[in-house]
C-alpha cells in the first residue's frame, strides 16, 4: 500500500513511526510538509520520501491521509481535489465532519474519517473510525489495515461519536500525562529528585495499567483493594474529591467535546 501523507507534524510522525515498526515499507510512505527542517528529521528519522507541497504534484498513490490542522484543512483540501483518481482519503482532523471534507474536495466521497492519538508511535494507539455508507468495503478494509497497525479500532456507525472519541482518547493521553506531570511535581515536593519522582511516577502507572488490564476487577474494586479503611490512600482521595478532581475530569472531557463539534460548525461554515 503507497501512502501519502498531508502534513509531517506530530500525528503523521507517530503513525509513520508505528507502521515502519509493523513492517510497512518506507518506500511505500511519502510525505507532503512545507517546513524544511520537518522534511528533513522525517526523512532521516524513517527514509520516507518528502516534498513540500501538493501543487508539485502526488506520487502515485492508494491512500492520501491528511494530518494537518482542522484550521488547514479547506486550503488543503482544495488544493488536493485535482489530484484525486480512486485513493482512500482518511482524514484525522479534529471536528472536520465528512460531509464539509467531501464538498472541499469537489465532491469526492471515499472518505473514512478517523481519530488516532499519539502512542500510535510504539504501536499502543488507539483510532476511532467512520465511514459514511458510500464508502468502498475495500476503502474500509485499507483504513482499518493501517490503523490496526499502530493499535486498536473502534469502527462507530454515527459521526458525532468521533468527536466524543477525541475527547476521549484522541486527547486522552494529554490527560495522563498532565496527571503524571502533577505526581512528579507533587513528589519533587516531597524531596525526590527529577530522577526518582520520575521513576515512582512512570512505574505506579505502568503498574496500575498492567494490573486493570490483567485484572478482572474494574477499576473501582482496584482502587478500594489500595484504600485501607482510615489510611493514606482513603486521605488522598478524600482531598482529591474535595479538590474537584473527579468534576475537573468529567468537564475537561466535556469541554473537549464541545470543541470538537464547535471546530467543525465553525471551519465547515467557510
Ligand atoms: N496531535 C495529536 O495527538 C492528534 C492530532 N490529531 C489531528 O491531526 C492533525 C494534525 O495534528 P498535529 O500533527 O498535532 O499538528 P502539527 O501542527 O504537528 O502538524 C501539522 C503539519 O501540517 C503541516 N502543514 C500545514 N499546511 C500544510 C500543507 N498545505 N501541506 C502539507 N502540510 C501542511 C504543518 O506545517 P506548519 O507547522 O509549517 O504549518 C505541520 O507540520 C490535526 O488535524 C489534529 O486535529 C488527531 C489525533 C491526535
Ligand atoms: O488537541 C487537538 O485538537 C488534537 C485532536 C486530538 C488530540 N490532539
Amino acid at each position: 500500500m503507497n501512502i501519502t501523507f498531508i502534513g509531517g507534524g506530530n500525528m503523521a510522525t507517530a503513525l509513520i513511526g508505528g507502521m515502519l515498526q509493523q513492517g510497512f515499507a518506507a518506500a511505500g510512505l511519502t510525505v507532503v510538509e512545507p517546513d524544511p527542517a520537518k522534511r528533513d528529521a522525517l526523512q532521516q528519522q524513517f527514509g520516507v520520501q518528502t516534498q513540500a507541497a501538493i501543487e508539485t504534484g502526488l506520487p502515485a498513490c492508494d491512500v492520501i491521509l491528511i494530518a494537518v490542522k482542522p484550521q488547514s484543512m479547506k486550503a488543503v483540501a482544495q488544493q488536493l481535489a485535482p489530484h484525486l483518481g480512486k485513493q482512500l482519503i482518511i482524514s484525522i482532523a479534529a471536528g472536520i465532519q465528512v460531509n464539509t471534507l467531501a464538498t472541499w474536495l469537489g465532491g469526492y466521497t471515499q472518505i473514512v474519517r478517523v481519530m488516532p492519538n499519539t502512542p500510535a508511535l510504539v504501536r499502543a494507539g488507539m483510532s476511532g473510525l467512520y465511514a459514511p455508507p458510500d464508502v468502498d468495503t475495500g476503502h474500509r478494509a485499507q483504513a482499518e489495515q493501517i490503523m490496526r497497525a499502530v493499535g486498536q479500532v473502534l469502527w462507530v456507525a454515527q459521526e458525532t461519536q468521533i468527536d466524543a472519541i477525541t475527547a476521549m482518547s484522541g486527547s486522552g493521553p494529554a490527560y495522563v500525562f498532565y496527571f503524571m506531570e502533577a505526581m512528579m511535581a507533587a513528589g519533587r515536593a516531597l524531596g525526590f529528585n527529577d530522577d526518582d519522582a520520575r521513576k515512582l511516577t512512570y512505574a505506579t502507572f505502568e503498574g496500575a495499567i498492567k494490573l486493570a488490564l490483567d485484572s478482572p476487577d474494574d477499576a473501582a474494586t482496584l482502587r478500594a483493594k489500595v484504600t485501607s479503611k482510615g489510611g493514606t490512600t482513603e486521605a488522598a482521595l478524600h482531598a482529591m474529591e474535595a479538590a474537584g478532581v473527579k468534576q475537573g475530569i468529567d468537564k475537561g472531557i466535556a469541554a473537549a467535546n464541545h470543541r470538537g463539534q464547535e471546530l467543525g460548525a465553525i471551519l465547515g461554515q467557510q
